[in-house]
């Protein structure tokens, strides 16, 4: 039995610009978030006396279903918030890597608030104003559409939608620890002092995209390779591949990201990059852009 579901998409910051840090130690950030079609799944399964979880899919073994897991923390956050008395037993199917630079958990968040918020009839305002205590992605999680987030992660404008293309995402099998890769980035230099990337009012093409990322990073990049030299690889693996126009990580790692000129670009870099036996503890996806 499904009362209601919806899909948590992963996030993928096309470029992470480190800009301060505040008192509480969190780093400011300017950063492009997109969606790509892979997507964990989040199920109202039935009513219940208190909120429960029970957790499928591939990656969902190493994860706890206990107090600590962002859907449980979600769901009782806004339990809490609209007065309600009604629980309910929700069904996670988890899809996308854990820790991986994609914002699962965020997304995972983001989408058990969509939910309940639906059955409750919150305000987005509401479900933005819960999100944020619960992790600095989880406000551009609820949205879902590509947005320059700001701030920690709580600042967001909307930015011009994709333009058509593909996506590769790669990771090689690590979880990586975002406050480890926060600390690696101050330790080997830190903030860079640069002018705000300018959008325009439409990305032309995946090309126009790709030129305007040329003058942009990803500050996290190169503090995560450190830790994790896999990445490294990954990242020439995807740039060996046939009409990869940029790779680069996202968030804190470890998941890379290719783009292409379409999704069966992508696709087609997906399976031959799969052939090769050293690359079969990775996970990859490849498809269109989560569309606005
Ligand atoms: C780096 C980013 C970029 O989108 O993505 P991921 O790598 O997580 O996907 C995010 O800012 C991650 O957001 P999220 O994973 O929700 O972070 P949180 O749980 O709020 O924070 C985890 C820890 O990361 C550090 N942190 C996080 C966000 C931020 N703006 N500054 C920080 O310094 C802090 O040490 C914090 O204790
Ligand atoms: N539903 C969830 N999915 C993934 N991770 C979760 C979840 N709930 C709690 N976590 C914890 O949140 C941390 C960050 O997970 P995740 O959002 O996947 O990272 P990232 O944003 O780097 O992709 C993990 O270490 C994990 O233990």
């Amino acid at each position: 039995m499904t009362l209601l579901h919806d899909t948590a998409h992963a996030k993928i910051n096309l470029y992470l610009h480190v800009t301060g840090r505040r008192p509480d130690g969190y780093h400011l950030l300017d950063s492009l978030a997109v969606f790509a079609g892979a997507a964990d799944e989040v199920r109202l399964a039935k009513p219940s006396n208190t909120f429960s979880l029970s957790i499928e899919g591939h990656f969902g073994k190493g994860l706890e279903a206990n107090d600590s897991n962002l859907v449980l923390r979600a769901a009782r956050a806004l339990q809490t918030h609209a007065r309600q008395e009604n629980a309910y037993h929700l069904i996670l199917e988890k899809n996308l890597p854990v820790a991986s630079g994609i914002g699962g958990g965020s997304a995972d968040a983001a989408c058990t608030l969509r939910l309940l918020g639906q059955l409750w009839n919150i305000a987005e305002k509401d479900l933005l104003a819960i999100a944020e205590p619960l992790g600095a992605d989880v406000p551009v999680c609820v949205q879902q559409k590509t947005t320059r987030m700001e701030g920690i992660g709580e600042i967001l404008t909307s930015a011009p939608a994709m333009p058509d293309g593909g996506i590769l995402l790669v990771n090689p099998g690590i979880a990586v620890s975002t406050p480890d890769i926060f600390r690696s980035f101050a330790a080997m230099g830190g903030i860079i002092e640069r002018p705000a990337p300018v959008f325009p009012a439409r990305w032309a093409s995946m090309n126009a995209l790709v030129d305007m990322l040329s003058h942009t990073t990803n500050d996290l990049q190169a503090p995560a390779i450190h830790h994790a030299p896999v990445i490294g690889t990954v990242l020439d693996r995807m740039n060996a591949q046939n009409d990869c126009l940029m790779a680069r990580m996202s968030g804190s790692g470890a998941t890379c990201f290719g783009l292409f000129p379409t999704a069966e670009a992508a696709r087609k870099a997906e399976m031959e990059l799969s052939k090769n036996p050293l690359h079969s503890g990775w996970w990859t996806w490849a498809g269109p852009f989560l569309q606005n």
